[in-house]
């Protein structure tokens, strides 16, 4: 498989998040990440984004990494505590940094791609009102979002609202493992839906500022099998397919959330305002797909949703996730059919057990993940699917979130007592093949 099989426009690339590698937090207010990643017992080893890959102060760095590897893109996204003091008050430094990477980008002829909002929500605005269990959050968002889109919206043409509202609902307010740490199956709802919300506001916002730019949203996009044939299994399946990505895609295109997923909510309440779909519905130009693996669910009477995770057999990354390309063609060719709305996978890789030696770092196992993973990309182009783009996660190791440090995922690697920087033989793997050879 070479490059020029793919179309002549298709963009490769790589992405990372702002909290994930930038650190320099002596410029920037804090968000719920600096609060949760500082709270003991949260993160492996007490591990915190405080300095992370330090690409606040590395970035034209960064940029010479990904000129030298090659991308056409890159994907990061912009930390709102850092161009918005407390999520509120512009603060010029901080807008001034995405204008100097913005531009470095551009100069080597590198594409961003903008996410607005990748976890970090301003500790303030959770403080003090209630960060996305409050319906006014839209309205803040909206603000961020218009002032980046008037900053930047010259030169960035594509932009994605929010990554994964599902990690940041569920995660963060129902199983307690993301910031902000909540537990409550009830709140996890309401966030998902002023989430949604808000990306509704800034789409309503991007098309008065930004009127020759795209936008979307990106979701993880997991491919849910039953465990066996039996009917409660296949339901249960079902349902969780709902939950983990329809409830995230059917409003934007539909107006609505899944039926059966609602039916199945017995005791929530979903108290939506009439007009609330029509502005979760503004018309999108594409979808984001961040793509990781499979979920083998089963049913399971004494869950709150009726299912459990099964254990599957496929090989797994570092993660624990199993290894399963197939996933990726079956989720795009149902996504292409089902919301026929252009694509871009935004985010997939693997968490290797990566060692540096001698200045290398040996990852076959991830070149051929990733060659795994562009197979079943170019057999759904193939198939019909208006796929655009392809970013890999990640350019280099950086803070994965609860696991800290522990999780590798990067195409470079971080020695972060040093902070040099790696390429592994995955790097030079991408390096060769976007040349064509
Ligand atoms: N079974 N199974 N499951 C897959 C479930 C994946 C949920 N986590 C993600 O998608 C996060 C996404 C995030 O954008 C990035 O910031 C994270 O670093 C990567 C890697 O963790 C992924």
């Amino acid at each position: 498989m070479k490059r020029t099989d793919f179309p002549k426009e298709f963009k490769f690339g790589t992405a990372t998040a702002s909290y994930q590698i930038e650190g320099g937090i002596e410029d920037r207010s804090p968000s719920i990440w600096d609060e949760f990643s500082h709270t003991p017992g949260k993160t492996k080893n007490g591990d915190n984004g405080d300095v992370a890959c330090d690409h606040y102060h590395r970035y034209e760095e960064d940029i010479e990494i990904m000129k030298d590897i090659g991308v056409d893109a890159y994907r990061f996204s912009i930390s709102w505590p850092r161009v918005m003091t407390d999520g509120i008050k512009p603060n010029e430094k901080g807008i001034d940094f995405y204008q100097k990477l913005v531009d470095k980008l551009l100069e080597n002829n590198i594409t961003p791609f903008i996410t607005l909002y990748h976890w970090d929500l301003p500790l303030y605005l959770y403080k003090e009102k209630n960060g996305w269990l409050n319906p006014d959050i839209a309205n803040y968002f909206q603000d961020y979002a218009s002032l980046m889109f008037n900053k930047l919206g010259d030169r960035v043409k594509h932009w994605i609202t929010l990554n994964e509202p599902w990690c940041s609902a569920f995660l963060g307010y129902f199983v307690g493992e993301h910031a902000p740490g909540h537990k409550d199956f009830q709140e996890s709802f309401y966030v998902a839906h002023n989430l949604l919300r808000s990306h509704g506001k800034a789409v309503i916002a991007f098309r008065d500022i930004v009127k020759d730019g795209k936008i979307g949203i990106t979701n993880v996009v997991t491919k849910v099998e039953s465990l066996s044939n039996d009917e409660k299994d296949i339901q249960a399946a079902k349902l969780v397919d709902q939950y983990i990505n329809g409830w995230y895609h059917d409003p934007i295109v539909y107006g609505k959330y899944p039926e059966e997923a609602v039916n199945s909510l017995k005791n929530i309440k979903l108290d939506i305002p009439e007009n609330d779909f029509d502005i979760i519905s503004q018309t999108i130009d594409f979808f984001g797909v961040n793509y990781y693996s499979r979920q083998v669910i089963s049913y399971d009477e004494n869950h709150p949703l009726k299912f459990k995770h099964a254990e599957g057999p496929l090989p797994k990354t570092e993660m624990g996730w199993e290894i399963y390309p197939k996933g990726l063609y079956d989720k795009l060719v149902e996504f292409n059919n089902k919301y026929k709305l252009p694509l871009y996978i935004t985010e997939n890789g693997m968490a290797g057990p990566d060692k540096l030696e001698n200045e290398q770092i040996h990852d076959d196992y991830r070149i051929n993940y990733i060659k795994d993973h562009f197979k079943s990309t170019l057999d759904a182009i193939k198939d019909g699917v208006d796929l655009r783009g392809y970013f890999i996660w990640s350019l280099m190791d950086n803070f994965e979130w609860a696991h800290g440090y522990s999780k590798r995922f990067g195409l470079v690697y971080v020695d972060y007592n040093t902070q040099k920087r790696y390429l592994k033989d995955s790097a030079l793997w991408y390096k060769n093949f976007l040349l064509n050879k």
